[in-house]
C-alpha cells in the first residue's frame, strides 16, 4: 500500500489514475510515500521520514525544496508541456487586452443602466467608442524570453497571427530548438530582444540567474511603449522597476499573472490571479501526467520527467527489483555488485545512470534480496537510498 498526499485541487481524473492500484490518496494522510500538488509552497514543510517522490502537476517547481529533496534521495517530478497551450492561450487573450481597450469599453457598456432606449444607447455608443480604440497584433514584433514548451508554442500562435516573432534562450535545449519555427529570429541578449519588440512575453523559470532579470537596467534598453506579459512568475520581475518604467511611457502595459499590491487598480496593468494554467484540460494533462509518473516510480522505480533525478528506466518489474541513488562518485556501483557477488545475489539486468552530482540505478535480480543485502547495500560509501520492489 502506498499513501499518496494531495495538495491543491487535484483534477479527479489524474486522481482516478492511483484506481486499481494499492493507493490511499487523500489530503490528511499521516507517513505519505508521495505528494501530489500543484502551487502550494513546500519549502517551511517538515520533509517525513516515508517520503519517496513528489509530483508537481505543472511546470514551475520553485515551490518546491528541490536541493533538500534530493539529498534525502526523494525523487522530484513535473509534467513538461502539459499546461502550455493553457498558457499560450491566455498570452494572446492578454496581448489583445492590452492593444484594445475590451475591459474600459465594456464597464463603459455596462455602467449606462439608466438608459433604457435602444436608439439613445446605439447613439452613445457609436459617439464614445473612440476613447477605446486600439491597435492590430498583425504586423507588430513580439520577443519572447525562454523558448521551451510554452514558449516556443507562443511562437507558433504569434506567428499565425502575423506577427514577427524573436527569441532569447541561452539555455535552449536541443530538443525545444527543434521545436521552434524556422522564422524566429534569434537573439543574443535581452537587451537586444527588448530593443526590437513591441510586445515581450516572459516563460522562463524562476532560477537563480532569472531572478529580477527585468530590472530598471535591463527595461531601459526597451522600445518606448512596450508591452511586457508576465505569466512566468513573480521573482523574474522587479515590480518597481515596471512601475517606474510605466510612469515614464517606456511599458504601455503590463499583463501579470502574478500581482503584487501596488499593480492593482491600475488602468496601466491587467492583473491576474495566477490562472495561466487553470483550464479543465491543463488540470486534467498535469493530474495525469504527474500520477502516471508517481505510480511508473513507486511500483517500478522508474523516472521520467524528474527535476533532480537522471531519465532511468527498465520497464515494469517482473520479478524483484532494487534501485539506488547514490553521490555520483566512482566506485558505488562497483562496491554495490562486489555485495552481490559477497552475498550470492544474482543480478539479470541493470541500468545506472547520472545527473550532475546525484546517480540512480535500477538491478533486477533473481530472488527477492534478503534484509542483510538491503542493509549492506545502504551501507555502502555514498549511497544516499535504497528501495525494493517487486512484481504483483
Ligand atoms: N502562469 C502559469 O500558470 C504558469 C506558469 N508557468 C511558468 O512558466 C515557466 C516556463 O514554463 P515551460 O515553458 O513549460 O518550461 P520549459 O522548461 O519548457 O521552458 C523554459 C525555457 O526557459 C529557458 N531559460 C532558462 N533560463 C533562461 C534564461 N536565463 N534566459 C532565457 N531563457 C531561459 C530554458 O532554456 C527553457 O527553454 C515555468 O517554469 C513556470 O514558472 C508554467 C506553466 C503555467
Ligand atoms: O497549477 C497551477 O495552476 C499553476 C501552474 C504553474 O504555475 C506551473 O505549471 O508552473
Amino acid at each position: 500500500m502506498f499513501k499518496v498526499k494531495t495538495y491543491n485541487k487535484i483534477s479527479e481524473k489524474g486522481l482516478s489514475r492511483f484506481n486499481g492500484g494499492d493507493y490511499q490518496v487523500g489530503a490528511d494522510l499521516e507517513a505519505p510515500e508521495a505528494y501530489i500538488l500543484r502551487s502550494h509552497k513546500l519549502h517551511a514543510e517538515a520533509i517525513p521520514e516515508s517520503l519517496l517522490a513528489v509530483a508537481r502537476a505543472g511546470a514551475g517547481v520553485n515551490n518546491l525544496p528541490v536541493e533538500d529533496y534530493t539529498a534525502k534521495g526523494i525523487v522530484a517530478f513535473n509534467t513538461p508541456g502539459a499546461n502550455a497551450n493553457a498558457v499560450k492561450e491566455l498570452v494572446l487573450a492578454g496581448m489583445l487586452l492590452a492593444s484594445r481597450d475590451i475591459i474600459g469599453g465594456r464597464d463603459f457598456a455596462n455602467a449606462q443602466t439608466q438608459i433604457t432606449d435602444a436608439a439613445d444607447m446605439g447613439k452613445l455608443m457609436e459617439a464614445e467608442k473612440k476613447r477605446f480604440a486600439g491597435n492590430e497584433l498583425t504586423g507588430k514584433t513580439l520577443g519572447i524570453v525562454g523558448l521551451g514548451a510554452i514558449g516556443s508554442m507562443v511562437a507558433d500562435m504569434a506567428l499565425a497571427m502575423g506577427m514577427k516573432v524573436a527569441g532569447f534562450d541561452p539555455a535552449l535545449s536541443v530538443e525545444a530548438a527543434w521545436r521552434l519555427p524556422a522564422l524566429v529570429e534569434r537573439k543574443e541578449n535581452l537587451q537586444g530582444l527588448l530593443a526590437c519588440s513591441d510586445y515581450v512575453t516572459i516563460h522562463v523559470p524562476a532560477i537563480e540567474p532569472t531572478k529580477n532579470m527585468f530590472n530598471s537596467d535591463s527595461l531601459a534598453a526597451a522600445k518606448d511603449g512596450l508591452v511586457l506579459l508576465n505569466f512566468a512568475r513573480e521573482a523574474i520581475v522587479d515590480t518597481s522597476a515596471v512601475l517606474a518604467a510605466l510612469e515614464s511611457g517606456k511599458l504601455r502595459k503590463y499583463v501579470c499573472d502574478f500581482p503584487e499590491p501596488a499593480v492593482i487598480n491600475r488602468s496601466d496593468v491587467i492583473a491576474l490571479p495566477h490562472i495561466g494554467a487553470s483550464t479543465a484540460e491543463a488540470e486534467e494533462n498535469c493530474a495525469m501526467m504527474a500520477a502516471n509518473q508517481l505510480r511508473d516510480f513507486l511500483e517500478h522505480g522508474n523516472i521520467v520527467n524528474s527535476v533532480n533525478f537522471p531519465v532511468t528506466t527498465m520497464g515494469p518489474v517482473e520479478g524483484y527489483r532494487l534501485t539506488f541513488s547514490n553521490q555520483n562518485v566512482s566506485g558505488v556501483l562497483g562496491n554495490v555488485l562486489s555485495i552481490f557477488k559477497e552475498l550470492d545475489v544474482n543480478v539479470i539486468d541493470m541500468v545506472n545512470k547520472s545527473r550532475g552530482d546525484l546517480a540512480y540505478s535500477i538491478i533486477d535480480l533473481a530472488e527477492m534480496p534478503t534484509a542483510e543485502v538491503i542493509a549492506a547495500v545502504q551501507a555502502v560509501e555514498h549511497v544516499i537510498r535504497v528501495r525494493v520492489v517487486a512484481a504483483k
